[in-house]
């Protein structure tokens, strides 16, 4: 498979009074059509290292390529997907003037336009919402509309910034299924960042598994569960409890697992 994201080097600290460095000299690559998760504990690091992979930020050091060019300003072949879905929806506009807005800005024409919004919505099951305005739906319907709007752009890398944390736990799980069977109908470029150690195990091909503020990256492990996975069975497997403790030990105590799983 092709890199399609290669960060190297990151570092970025947020000058003014009180300097703060919060990623610390990160190196990594994702290829293309692979899910990777990155996991950390609150606070740090995990926004400012996707505002600079998103171009949103400018690093302090160190450099971004997303399939090969540099990454200077926010690439218009990436997309992201925050947290906070009420605050990324237009109130103003249906459910499809959401998703069809961010093409607006492109050469696209308006057939290709509307196509590729119906197409959206019906991946993320919302085609008979395609009117509705994101008030009249629910926080999880509201979400599936932030993630067709990203990926009616058929972006070379989807961002996705803790995602799933404001919706409740059934919700939850629908969302996971769905951002995994889209990632693998499509073949998509997925980073997803979380602070949830099951979530990131469930979804990932891979885990980055993120240390304390300043971020840097602990460990790096493949996820060997079934490419099909289920809520229930896959969360019960003997390999997914191994992953998970193996997470949460590595944040709980990550220099001493680092030095040994190197030794
Ligand atoms: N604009 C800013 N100016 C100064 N410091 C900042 C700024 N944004 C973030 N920070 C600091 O950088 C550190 C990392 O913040 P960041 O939001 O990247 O962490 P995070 O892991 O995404 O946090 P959370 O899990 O709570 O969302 C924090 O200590 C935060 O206070």
């Amino acid at each position: 498979m092709p890199t399609m994201l290669e960060v190297r080097g990151l570092s970025h600290r947020y000058d003014g009074r009180e300097a703060h460095l919060a990623v610390n000299d990160l190196s990594f690559t994702v290829e293309a059509g692979e899910l990777a998760c990155i996991v950390g504990p609150s606070g740090c690091g995990k926004s400012t290292l996707l505002r600079c992979i998103a171009g949103l930020v400018k690093a302090s050091e160190g450099t971004v390529r997303l399939h090969g060019d540099e990454v200077v300003g926010v690439p218009a072949d990436l997309a992201v997907v925050f947290q906070d879905y009420s605050r990324s929806l237009f109130p103003w506009l249906s459910v499809a003037g959401n998703v069809e807005f961010p093409l607006k800005s492109t050469k696209i024409a308006r057939d290709d336009r509307r196509r590729r919004v119906e197409e959206a919505l019906e991946w993320v099951g919302l085609s008979g919402a395609r009117r509705k305005y994101p008030w009249q739906l629910s926080g999880g319907m509201q979400q599936r509309v932030s993630i067709a709007r990203a990926l009616a752009s058929r972006p070379a890398l989807l961002l996705m910034d803790e995602p799933f944390a404001s919706v409740d736990a059934q919700t939850r799980f629908e969302l996971e299924d769905l951002t995994r069977r889209v990632q693998r109908e499509h073949g998509s470029t997925v980073l997803l960042v979380t602070h949830d150690i099951d979530e990131s195990v469930y979804l990932g091909d891979r885990v980055l598994v993120l240390s304390k503020s300043p971020a840097s990256i602990v460990a790096d492990l493949p996820v060997s569960l079934p490419a099909e996975r289920d809520q229930i069975t896959t969360r019960e497997s003997g390999e997914f409890v191994k992953l998970r403790g193996e997470v949460a030990r590595l944040l709980q105590n990550p220099r001493e697992l680092a030095h040994e799983r190197n030794a």
